[in-house]
């Protein structure tokens, strides 16, 4: 069992008993549920394009940052002039939480990304509830029938949608109208090694009709001069902001030195 298996065991049993404790009228009840969703595919496009992370800790990394606040760390994001950014909710692996996704959005008026992995309806719902403007898919765990039938569950109630893949296969089964941005990750789920090459080879079988995004091991201003020509316009960085004592800081003096 590879590791995105394993937090795919795990999420279906916490999903299970979430559905038990909260019943969806409950979600759709939440103020945040009749939020005006902003655009993540657009302020990626009309941006600086960066997308940045709140990530304490990983499977490949352990603990990366447990110091700095979720506050803390969008406001400084948002200063920066990054285009949207992701939030980690998944607790067991990456320390994250649905809290984490509420205080961000307190916090700053840019658009969220539920990082997520998301297997069912319900935590979309959950995603609107707790104030999010986009959620992630990934093709390597869901059908091309639950790519359909989430993305547009999504799209229903104003999220955007960004599909990650990381081969030609996954993304051959998932290229549908119902998706705004397609990510490449370039981490190896089973290896963990990361490669802008990934990125660079699936460029060319992505569609024009979506925003490219290029995900994880974005270390350095280079990688994003090599990935402009392959069409990518977002790129999601998290460890590289949040190893820092200020990820804001760090986010912020990346992005001047894209200009
Ligand atoms: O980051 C991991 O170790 C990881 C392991 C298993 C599944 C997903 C994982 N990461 C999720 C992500 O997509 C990254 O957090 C994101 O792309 C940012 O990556 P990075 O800039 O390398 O921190």
């Amino acid at each position: 069992m590879n590791i995105l298996d394993k937090i795919v065991a795990d999420k279906r049993i916490e999903v299970d008993l979430k559905k038990g404790l909260i019943p969806l009228k409950q979600l759709e009840a939440s103020v945040l549920f009749d939020r005006k969703s902003t655009s993540m595919s657009k302020s990626i496009k009309s941006g600086s394009g960066i997308i940045a992370e709140h990530k304490r800790r990983s499977p490949s990394k352990s603990v990366i940052n447990q110091k700095v606040s979720v506050q803390e760390v969008a406001a400084g994001y948002e200063n920066a002039g990054v285009s949207a950014m992701s939030v980690l909710t998944d607790g067991k692996h990456f320390g994250g939480s649905l809290d984490d996704l509420l205080l961000a959005r307190a916090s700053v008026k840019m658009p969220l990304l539920r990082k997520e992995f998301i297997i069912d309806e319900y935590q979309i719902l959950e995603a609107k509830a707790h104030g999010a403007d986009a959620i992630l898919l990934i093709a390597a765990v869901l059908s091309k029938n639950e790519i359909k039938s989430l993305s547009e569950t999504a799209k229903s109630i104003g999220l955007d949608v960004l599909l990650e893949v990381h081969n030609e296969e996954e993304l051959h089964k998932s290229i549908m109208p119902s998706l705004d941005m397609l990510g490449v990750n370039n981490r190896n789920l089973k290896t963990f090694e990361v490669s802008l090459e990934t990125s660079k080879k699936l460029s060319t079988i992505i569609p024009n009709d979506f925003v490219k995004v290029s995900e994880s091991g974005i270390s350095n201003i280079e990688a994003i001069k090599e990935l402009k020509p392959y069409g990518y316009e977002g790129f999601l960085i998290g460890e590289n902001f949040m190893k820092t004592d200020n990820p804001g800081k760090s986010a912020s003096e990346f992005i001047k030195s894209l200009k």
